[in-house]
Formats: structure tokens, sequence, C-alpha cells
């Protein structure tokens, strides 16, 4: 008898202890919370927001500005900032704001107008827009089994520097808001092949590898950004360069 209560109470002290310890952390969480921090996933990493990341800061400090806050309608999922891209690597880290130079980020704010004036449930999705260019160079050595000549198709020599560097190139989708998905542009984002070559969509269609739609799709994004002043390249359906490296490198400073 004596020895069942020693056990009884040996359990109780085990209870209590317990029920100590998750009060401590709900407790933890509720003023973390408040105080306008966040805990991920149950984990000790604590993201204050009002701290603005460094790559950002130095963002702002040369002049760029946060794409939202001229249109607050154009989506962002910085996909650099995520694993979920062609390094398989978060290049961006706590930066997930898309920055531009102030014109070509007033010009994506026409696209996004006249994109919607046509299409209501269409908006902007913004992929990558502001690069460093310690992150071109990353990009440039990490394809290195792709010739010169060819890589450059895909990714900006960062010798040259890439027109993302200056902060007056964006890459993007649309995003159909009824569907709550990208349209299907026949090929994914940063998709290195034929298939996501613009000048070779005719060719694809006859081929059979782009259907109709696909391309009428990737007509409606184009058509948008031309029509604000952007211009396509030759090798990928989702990259516009506001101006020509020339220009760019005249007017701009590069991140670096
Ligand atoms: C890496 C890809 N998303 C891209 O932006 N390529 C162009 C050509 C660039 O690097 O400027
Ligand atoms: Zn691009």
């Amino acid at each position: 008898m004596t020895k069942l209560k020693l056990i009884l109470g040996f359990f109780t002290i085990i209870q209590l202890i317990a029920s100590c310890t998750s009060q401590t952390k709900t407790e933890n969480t509720d003023s973390l919370t408040a105080d306008s921090t966040q805990i991920q996933k149950d984990t000790v990493t604590i993201v204050d927001e009002n701290k603005i990341p460094e790559l950002e800061q130095r963002m702002i400090d040369q002049g760029l500005v946060n794409i939202q806050t001229i249109d607050s309608t154009i989506m962002v999922e910085l996909k650099y900032s995520t694993t979920d891209n062609f390094v398989h690597t978060d290049v961006y880290g706590d930066l997930t704001r898309a920055y531009m130079q102030q014109k070509p980020a007033e010009m994506l704010a026409k696209a996004s107008k006249i994109l919607q004036s046509k299409y209501p449930n269409y908006r902007l999705l913004v992929y990558d827009s502001s690069r460093p260019l310690t992150v071109q160079h990353k990009f440039w050595a990490l394809l290195d089994t792709v010739p010169p000549i060819k890589r450059a198709d895909f990714v900006a020599n960062p010798a040259e520097g890439s027109i993302h560097n200056f902060g007056s190139a964006v890459d993007l989708t649309v995003y159909d808001l009824t569907t709550q998905k990208p349209l299907d542009m026949g090929t994914k984002y940063d998709y290195f092949g034929d298939l996501a070559y613009p000048i070779y969509e005719e060719q694809m269609l006859k081929e059979g590898r782009l259907t109709k739609e696909q391309i009428a799709n990737r007509l409606v994004l184009r058509n948008a950004m031309e029509k604000a002043g952007y211009m396509r390249i030759d090798s990928e359906w989702w990259h516009f360069n506001a101006l020509s490296r020339a220009k760019a490198k005249e007017l701009y400073k590069i991140i670096e």
C-alpha cells in the first residue's frame, strides 16, 4: 500500500513539472506575438519583423524602392529567398520584399494596371527583381556545365553585370485569383532550355511541345509588360528589362 502511494506520488510530481513547462512555453509565445515577433514552427527561431535585413537596407540606401509601396496589388514570392529555385539554395536569406529603381517600379505598376484592366482576376507575381552581383557570380559559377556563350542566355555574365544587378529587370508570371494558381506558361520559372525561349514558341507549337493556351498565357504577360515599356529577351518568357544594360549602367549604381 505504502509502495503504491509512493509510485502515485511520483507520477503526480512528474505531471506537475510537465504542465508547468508547457505553460511557460505558451506564455512565452503569447508575449512574443504581442511584441510583433514570431516563433516559427515551434522552434527557437525568432523573427523580428521590425528589423530590416542588411541586403534590403543596402538597397534602400541606394535609392531602390519596394515595388509593393508603388502598387500593393503586385504579388511577390522571391524564389531565391526559398530553396525552390534552380540552385536549390536560399541565396537571399531574410530578404523577402522586391525592390527596383523608381522608374522601373513605376513601369511595373503600369503593367499591373494594364493587365487588370483587361483581366480583373489576374495579378503580376514577381519571382525576382533586384539581385546583388555576388549572387550573379554564384549563379554563373553553378551553371558551369553550360558553355559561357549559351550560359549567358540563362544567366547574365557577372563580368558584364545583369540588368537585375542594376535594379532594372524583373522575373515574373501571371497569377489567377480565381484558380489561386499561376497561369500555365509551358515551363517552370528558370527552366533553362528551348521550351522557355519566346523566339521558339511557334516552332514548339508545331512540334507539339507547347500548347496554344500556354503561348496565349505568355502573351497576356508579354503584352502587359511591353505596353508598359518593358522589353522581353529571346531566351526566357519570365524575364523583362526596363532599359538596356548600357542605360542601366549610365543611370544606376550596381548592387554589390
Ligand atoms: C537567372 C535568371 N532568372 C535570369 O534572370 N537570367 C537573366 C538572363 C539574367 O541573369 O540577367
Ligand atoms: Zn531575370
